[in-house]
């Protein structure tokens, strides 16, 4: 069998690759018309989320659009606690809510039927890999366990994830056996993403930023590296990128302690220390959002940095963090040739 030619993958194995690929974080979303097309016809969010052929469709939007380098299965990283049982909604506007869990809840979840009710995102997973073009990656993914808490116990989104963080000092118990419960499920979840044709996976910790030191060590880190061990020890060739959003000087050890095979980096990394970080392996990153929605001299500038500090090395070009609704198309299209040196 050929190897296909995934220029991720060469970064992820630590090889530079000049210029970098480079996929965004929710490329497939609501900045696309025919995103917002798709999505009309689908149902709810849900439904979009469980239908191999919507998902599939939205998928390959973006790569059709800009011929990225790594496609992303589209769902969300609350799949999880919908098939948990949660009662998971997605309504306009009002971000995604579920039935907040107390420590009896807790005790009280199982893992048993949840890769069943996950199916359908295994099909949409095994569909893309046989419509993508070869030279492209596909990528799975999950929630960490301590972002994926954070919505189930709060019910909602919170700009600071207090719930959360109040519930672990109250019931340590209880959250550390929700936490073990959501690593044991997330592990399995990307064994079978892998197996039904992702090329590699990314573990989403968007609510690392908010932890202090110790809990950081024990929410973030030690849940991740025991998925990433877990998948490791079953898949051996699965490649993994964390992103841990906000962690700032602690990506250090969260690289070296979870073991990820590449790292995310939000933009407030600095772009000499991200340098640094790159020393260890690879990174991607890292690019502010708003630029993209700017466009123009800001968009240009905020490429031509991180080109400039970290295109000497393993280095998978995206966003500091997800594109929003309000950026253009054709920004993200000036970005793709940018960092494709096409003029
Ligand atoms: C925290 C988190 C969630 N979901 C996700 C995270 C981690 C990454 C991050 O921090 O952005 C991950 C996610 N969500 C979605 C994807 C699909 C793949 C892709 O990146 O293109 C991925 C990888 C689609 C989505 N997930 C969601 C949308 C928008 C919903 C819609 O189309 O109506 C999309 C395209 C909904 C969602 N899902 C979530 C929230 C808070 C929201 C509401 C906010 C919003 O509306 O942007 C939870």
């Amino acid at each position: 069998m050929s190897t296909p030619n995934r220029k991720i993958l060469d970064v992820l194995n630590g090889k530079t690759v000049s210029p970098p690929p480079i996929w965004l974080m929710r490329q497939a979303g609501r900045y696309l018309p025919e995103y917002r097309e798709t999505r009309k016809k689908a149902g709810s969010f849900l439904d979009l989320c469980y239908s191999p052929e919507f998902a599939t469709e939205v998928t390959l939007q973006p790569i059709r659009r800009y011929g990225f380098d790594a496609a992303i299965l589209f769902s969300d990283i609350l799949v999880i606690p919908d098939a948990l049982k949660r009662n998971v909604t997605f309504t306009e506007g009002h971000g995604p809510q579920m039935d907040p869990i107390d420590p009896d809840g807790i005790y009280g979840l199982s893992a048993d039927g949840v890769l069943d009710h996950l199916k359908p995102v295994m099909e949409t997973v095994s569909r893309l890999r046989s419509e993508l073009p070869q030279e492209t990656t596909l990528l799975g993914f999950c929630g960490a366990p301590w972002t994926v808490a954070t919505y189930m116990i709060a019910g909602h989104g919170t700009p600071d994830q207090a719930p959360a963080r109040l519930f672990a000092y109250r019931h340590p118990e209880a959250f550390q056996r929700l936490l073990d419960i959501l690593a044991e499920i997330s592990a399995d979840y990307l064994v079978a993403q892998i197996d039904a044709g992702a090329d590699a996976v990314q573990i989403f910790d968007s609510w690392a930023g908010v932890l202090g030191e110790t809990e950081f060590e024990a929410f973030a880190v030690k849940p991740v590296r025991r998925i990433i061990a877990s998948v490791r020890a079953r898949r051996p060739q699965a490649k993994v990128i964390a992103f841990a959003k906000g962690a700032g000087i602690l990506l250090k050890r969260y690289r070296q302690d979870t073991n990820a095979d590449a790292i995310g980096l939000d933009w407030s990394v600095p772009l000499s220390f991200a340098a640094e970080l790159q020393k260890d392996g690879p990174v991607q990153g890292n690019l502010d959002p708003m630029r993209v929605v700017a466009g123009g001299v800001p968009l240009r500038d905020g490429i031509d940095a991180i080109l400039q500090a970290l295109g000497q090395g393993p280095l998978i070009f995206n966003l500091g963090h997800g594109i929003t609704p309000q950026a253009d198309p054709a920004h993200v299209t000036d970005l793709v040739n940018q960092v494709r040196n096409v003029r």
